[in-house]
């Protein structure tokens, strides 16, 4: 593309030096990855500038550099107020305009966005139309997967996706939004359809500082959702009318708002739930009829998950009777209340349970299903939230008949000290767990002690393959050391 058209999408910039009419083979905010006849968009990130590596990016080939600050190197330099802001303008022009070209459905909240990505894209598939999903565990659309490094990746990455998905003929993208996103301006320039809300619970407080403020950076995808050139197409706000930060959302956007709930009267409701082992089953009551439902799903939290994907899919145009389908066959998703299963006459389920209120709400569900004694294994992230690490270890002692407090992924914490946070939060209760830094040793302590009838929840890693400890990442996965412990047991 001609450089003159990429910035022909810009409100304002200065040509401070160069020719306009160059080609630019490709957008590149990281200098190591530049390659010749790419433009180098300069961040400033919260470890370094990215300014600083200009030099390192012409090295490379870049043939031309975007700037806050003016730059002597480059033979062609652009400076504009806000790199970050021009990068999210510049990519979606750069990728002919992505979310224009499908239905872009953004899921935000603290817990169940990664869920009902997944149950999204089940109910729309199955209907027929062909659905991509962005989100913590992976990009995913039919048997194209990626890996990404963030839950909702940067907007050059995010828009570069969407435009895999829009030119392989989706019909819709449905992604993960986290409040980092939305505050770091990660899907400025994004033309969301439909917007949906899980729940506000207490996480990324380091970040955010307050739950107010947290709470504002969700509400800005339900303001921004019209604020785009297609502002005449219908847009949904889907909210959860038992959480009270709806209202806030609903007083925020222009959208047109369909409630889903249990307590609460809602557009999308589900009454007579019964929840067991295998699954939950409830009425489902809507604006286009009622239906009974049974789901392999299990606990409460995951009939709001359904109820959200369904009202979300209502809106789209979907038949009913095929969402209930979608719903009865929806198998799982990896990683979240995931039983590890080799034989054993005991429970073993990984689960991505890492706020206070996810492990609550996974630990209520265990409890209720649990015959023998209830063991939880669990951790808190390094360089995250702190004050949620007494929380989720006096969950996990109240709903557990006795927890193992363990590492999730350090980072460049000192792994006792993230412990000693946790067991801060349970001065009464030292007979009722039990402290084992190393993860490996935690979950083999908890497996050779179960008896017949006993469930061991491990939370905090599900999906993940790894640990980070300092800038190192180890092969780690939860349920593979437990199946091998499990199988050394047997032996
Ligand atoms: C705090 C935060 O969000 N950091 C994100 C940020 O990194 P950063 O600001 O530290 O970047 P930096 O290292 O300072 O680099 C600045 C610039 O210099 C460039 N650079 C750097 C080195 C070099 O040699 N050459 C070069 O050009 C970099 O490419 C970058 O453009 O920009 C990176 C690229 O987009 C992100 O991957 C990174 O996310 C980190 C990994 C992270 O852990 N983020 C978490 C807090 C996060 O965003 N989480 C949310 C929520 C998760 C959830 O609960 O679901 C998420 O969406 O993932
Ligand atoms: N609706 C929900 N309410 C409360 N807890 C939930 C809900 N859905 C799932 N959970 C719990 O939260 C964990 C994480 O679920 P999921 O990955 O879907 O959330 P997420 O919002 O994508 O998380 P992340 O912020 O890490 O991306 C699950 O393993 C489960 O324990
Ligand atoms: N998206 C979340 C994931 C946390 C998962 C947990 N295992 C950890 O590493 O803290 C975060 O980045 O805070
Ligand atoms: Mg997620």
């Amino acid at each position: 593309m001609i450089l003159r058209d990429l910035l022909s999408s810009l409100h304002l910039y200065e040509l401070t030096r160069g020719n306009p009419d160059i080609e630019i083979a490709g957008i590149e905010t990281d200098s190591r990855k530049i390659k010749p006849g790419y433009l180098f968009v300069a961040l400033k990130g919260f470890t370094v500038d990215g300014h600083q590596y200009i030099s390192k990016a012409l090295d490379n080939g870049a043939c031309a550099v975007l700037v806050e600050s003016e730059d002597t190197l480059s033979e062609t330099c652009i400076r504009v107020p806000d790199t970050k802001k021009a990068l999210a303008i510049l990519a979606d022009r750069f990728y002919n305009y992505p979310t224009h070209r499908l239905k872009l459905m953004g899921v935000t909240g603290t817990n169940g966005k990664t869920t009902i990505t997944h149950i999204v894209e089940k109910i729309l598939q199955d209907a027929g139309s062909r659905a991509g999903i962005i989100g913590t565990i992976q990009m995913r659309f039919g048997e194209e997967i990626q890996e990404v490094k963030n839950t909702t990746p940067e907007s050059l990455e995010l828009q570069r996706l969407i435009a895999y998905m829009a030119d392989k003929g989706a019909t819709h993208a449905c992604i993960e939004v986290s409040s980092h996103a939305l505050e770091l301006g990660r899907v400025w320039g994004c033309n969301f359809r439909t917007a949906i809300f899980t729940n506000l619970t207490q996480d990324h407080l380091d970040y955010h500082q307050t739950m107010e403020k947290y709470r504002d950076a969700k509400a800005l995808l339900f303001s921004q959702l019209g604020n785009t050139y297609n502002h005449k197409d219908q847009k949904f706000a889907i909210l959860n009318a038992d959480d009270p930060a709806s209202d806030h959302f609903k007083r925020v956007t222009s959208a047109q708002v369909i409630r889903y709930g249990i307590h609460t009267d809602a557009d999308v409701r589900a009454t007579d739930i019964s929840i067991s082992s295998l699954g939950t089953s409830f009425m489902l009551r809507t604006y286009k009829g009622d239906s009974p439902v049974q789901m392999k799903l299990v606990g409460l939290f995951s009939v709001y998950n359904a109820l959200a994907a369904a009202a979300a899919c209502l809106a789209e145009g979907i038949d009913l009777c095929s969402i209930i389908s979608s719903l009865e066959s929806i198998e799982g998703v990896r990683g979240r209340f995931e039983r590890v299963d080799v034989g054993q006459d005991y429970s073993v389920i990984v689960d991505y349970a890492h706020t206070p209120d996810s492990l609550e709400n996974v630990l209520k569900t265990a409890e209720e299903f649990t015959i023998g004694k209830l063991y939880c294994i669990v951790g808190c992230g390094g360089n995250r939230d702190k004050t949620k690490r007494p929380l989720m270890a006096a969950i996990a002692v109240e709903h557990s008949d006795h927890a193992i407090f363990t590492s999730d992924n350090p980072r460049f914490e000192d792994p006792q000290a993230i412990l000693d946070d946790m067991v801060s939060g349970v001065p009464n209760a030292k007979d009722q767990f039990t402290v084992i830094p190393n993860r490996r040793e935690a979950i083999e302590y908890a497996i050779a002690r179960a008896q017949k009838g006993d469930c061991i929840l491990i939370a905090g890693k599900g999906h993940e393959t790894y640990q980070i400890v300092k800038d190192q990442v180890f092969t780690f996965d939860d349920k593979e050391v437990a199946s091998v412990a499990i199988q050394n047991r047997i032996k």
